[in-house]
């Protein structure tokens, strides 16, 4: 089986990953899987610049292809908070149920229909002596009251994608790979993937 790289050591990601690239018989190696990785430092102001910098940063180490994920929620009522720094929005330990808390309670008192928020994921791709290119996808929806559901990962138990009265950590993990910012991301990469 041919094997990928995804320059991640986010555990909701590789199983994410993991699916959504079982069709394609590509097994997906994460940085948990290389021993030794030290956490890249995400220095840029963008998902397209922290995922080049992921992607590239494992790509120029080993000399092989590598994918990284830049991801995110964007919340219209806090002017695109947490955006890029969704992983450590509640401080640097990157924990989800912490970041949850800060988003419902900087969310009080707004009311249903300026709940509004999308989930982006950026794709970078990084080959030898090609040039980085990128895959944008996004999932509309909106931030409940309180959270719900036991799957996914991050901010899963508070999003309801649009027209869906389920969060996304209440759908199995099939349903969210079907509708996700990381599935449509994915999709455009699709003609890339079957070369591969
Ligand atoms: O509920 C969610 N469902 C998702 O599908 C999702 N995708 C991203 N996110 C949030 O955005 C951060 C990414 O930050 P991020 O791209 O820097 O990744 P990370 O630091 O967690 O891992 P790495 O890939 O950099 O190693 C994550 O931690 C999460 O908080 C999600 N939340
Ligand atoms: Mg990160």
């Amino acid at each position: 089986m041919k094997e990928l790289i995804i320059a991640t050591k986010n555990k909701g990601k590789i199983r994410d990953f993991e699916q959504l690239f079982s069709p394609f018989s590509i097994q997906v190696k994460s940085l948990l899987d290389i021993e030794g990785i030290e956490d890249i430092e995400e220095t840029g102001s963008t998902f397209e610049e922290n995922a080049a910098i992921k992607a590239e940063a494992i790509s120029n180490k080993f000399g092989v292809t590598v994918i990284a994920d830049d991801s995110g929620l964007v919340v219209d009522a806090l002017n695109g908070a947490p955006g890029v720094y969704s992983a450590r929005y509640a401080g640097e330990d990157k924990d989800d149920q912490a970041n949850i808390e800060k988003v419902l309670s900087e969310l009080q008192g707004t009311s249903e229909e300026n709940r509004t928020a999308r989930f982006v994921c950026v794709l970078a791709v990084s080959q030898p002596a090609k040039e980085t290119f990128f895959t944008r996808g996004e999932c509309e929806g909106t931030i409940g009251y309180q959270v719900k559901g036991e799957h996914g990962f991050g901010y899963d138990p508070i999003f309801y994608p649009l027209n869906s009265r389920r969060t996304m950590a209440e759908m199995r993990p099939e349903e969210k790979n079907q509708i996700s910012h990381r599935k449509k991301a994915l999709d455009q990469l699709k003609k890339w993937v079957e070369q591969l």
